[in-house]
């Protein structure tokens, strides 16, 4: 089994944080190591107030201002265990008399917290579990670090996450890449329909299971410029991307003055689709018709040819405010807040249509490591319902001859497959094949849609479908 090994040889490191400590913020705790603590508050805001980790890591790091060094190994803990969830809790459940929804929540973060430590990054087990048990006492008591204890010995008994996995027996192979790249079995399931390609589930959802590169968009500044600004590398498949390898993206001069922007580099690709599309006739009138918060919007006004108008809309005020953000000091773009299935622009104004719809987002895990445990398959039936809307109120908004790209940052065919195949049978829509439109990007082809992958390209597993319509 080449997976576990792969992901232990890439995650596998020092552990920097047991020697280094700082005083805390909270005056009532102890001086306790920073990065794990810091770690563990994340994992406390995800688990009790359903707090983003994307959003609320970097605002402890700002206020607590920990070494750069700390600062990683907190990001890494704190990622790494969310990611990890369902599989740490899979083998804690082996160790634990009672069901883990029946311990204090706080207990149950610190045992997933010195799991992570001792199974993934393999961290000597005396300063995984002494540090863990510190963190215990602190946080809960004395009463609880007992059984903390007695726990993580158990864990670090058993070896490693690969001979964990060996230990749990998965029944079918599905359930045992589950355990093995940090997935709830049914987005195994999702990704193993949507690739087709049996012999690379693996790759797919190891690359899924990984913090994703930092990519920028060229969109007012030379891309070659923003390669020697940024000290990264061109992107290899748009032609706006640089890839940095790492370093603080906010510190790059046109980054802050908004010549270029982070962005996915499948995300660039996903707008080039709509530009890249043949059109017949007039071609002034482009329509970013889920726009919020405005990444790919930029990109469109940004590569548009002169007397191109853009209308950018969102049904929520605060996404068309950050579109407004995204497009400010453009010319000739006008930002509304609508809700597109009943849109207020006439039937047939639009030349292209840029429809990148809500969606449960299982192509951007790698951005947001709790989300893949927080999405349920019911998720997906509803969100299928109004990406249907959304696509019969995209052909509606564009003229005969006009196209439509429908975008999504899920590969769930129900999301995507599926609802473009109910239209592609109308008799006034044409579907326009993806891949001849990008020579250069091997691998895209998902029939005549476009399919961008982690483990192929590097990108968010972003899902693109061309529709014309004939009349
Ligand atoms: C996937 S995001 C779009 C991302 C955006 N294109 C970008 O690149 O930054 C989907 C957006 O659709 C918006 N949305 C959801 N339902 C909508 C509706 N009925 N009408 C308009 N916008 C809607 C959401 O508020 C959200 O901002």
């Amino acid at each position: 089994m080449t997976g576990p090994d792969r992901r232990a040889g890439h995650k596998r490191r020092n552990d920097p944080g047991t020697g280094n400590q700082r005083p805390q913020s909270r005056r009532h705790r102890p001086v306790l190591d920073g990065a794990r603590l810091t770690a563990y508050d994340v994992l406390d805001g995800v688990s009790s107030r359903d707090a983003y980790a994307n959003l609320l890591l970097p605002q402890l790091l700002r206020e607590r201002q920990l070494e750069p060094r700390d600062a990683a190994f907190a990001t890494q803990l704190a990622y790494g265990t969310l990611r990890a969830t369902g599989t740490l809790d899979a083998l804690l459940t082996t160790l634990v008399s009672r069901p883990l929804a029946e311990l204090d929540p706080k207990v149950l973060d610190l045992l997933r917290l010195g799991t992570y430590q001792i199974v993934d990054l393999r961290v000597p087990a005396h300063a995984a579990v002494d540090t863990t048990v510190a963190l215990t006492r602190a946080i809960v008591g004395t009463g609880a670090s007992g059984l903390v204890n007695a726990v993580l010995r158990k864990v670090a008994a058993g070896g490693d996450r690969a001979a964990w996995v060996a230990a749990l027996a998965p029944a079918e192979d599905a359930d045992r890449l589950a355990l093995s790249t940090d997935h709830p079995r049914w987005i195994v399931d999702a990704w193993r329909d949507a690739l087709a390609e049996d012999g690379e589930v693996e790759a797919a959802l190891l690359a899924d299971d990984l913090a994703p590169e930092v990519h920028l968009v060229a969109r007012h500044v030379d891309r070659d410029e923003l390669v020697a600004e940024s000290g990264g590398e061109a992107g290899p498949w748009s032609p706006y991307a640089v890839r940095l390898g790492g370093g603080d993206p906010g510190k790059v001069r046109s980054v802050r003055s908004g010549a270029a922007a982070v962005q996915d580099e499948g995300s660039q690709l996903a707008a080039l689709a709509l530009v890249r599309a043949p059109l017949e006739g007039p071609d002034a009138a482009w329509l970013d018709m889920c726009a919020g918060p405005g990444g790919k919007a930029g990109l469109l006004a940004a590569v548009r040819p002169a007397g191109v108008h853009l209308t950018a809309a969102d049904r929520a005020e605060h996404r068309a405010e950050l579109v407004r953000g995204a497009l400010a000091g453009e010319d000739d773009v006008d930002v509304r807040v609508t809700d597109a299935t009943a849109p207020d622009w006439p039937a047939g104004s639009f030349d292209r249509v840029l429809l990148d719809a809500p969606c449960t987002g299982l192509g951007a895990l790698r951005r947001r490591p709790e989300v893949r445990w927080r999405r349920v398959p019911a998720d997906v039936a509803p969100l299928a319902e109004l990406q249907t809307r959304l696509l019969d109120s995209a052909l509606a908004a564009v003229r005969p001859g006009g196209v439509v790209a429908y975008v999504t940052c899920s590969p769930h065919t129900a999301e995507t497959v599926a609802i473009v195949d109910a239209v592609a049978g109308r008799d006034d829509v044409e579907v326009l094949p993806v891949a001849p439109l990008f020579p250069e990007v091997p691998g895209i082809a998902r029939g005549d849609y476009g399919q961008l992958w982690p483990h192929r390209h590097g990108t968010d597993a972003m899902f693109m479908a061309l529709l014309r319509r004939t009349r």
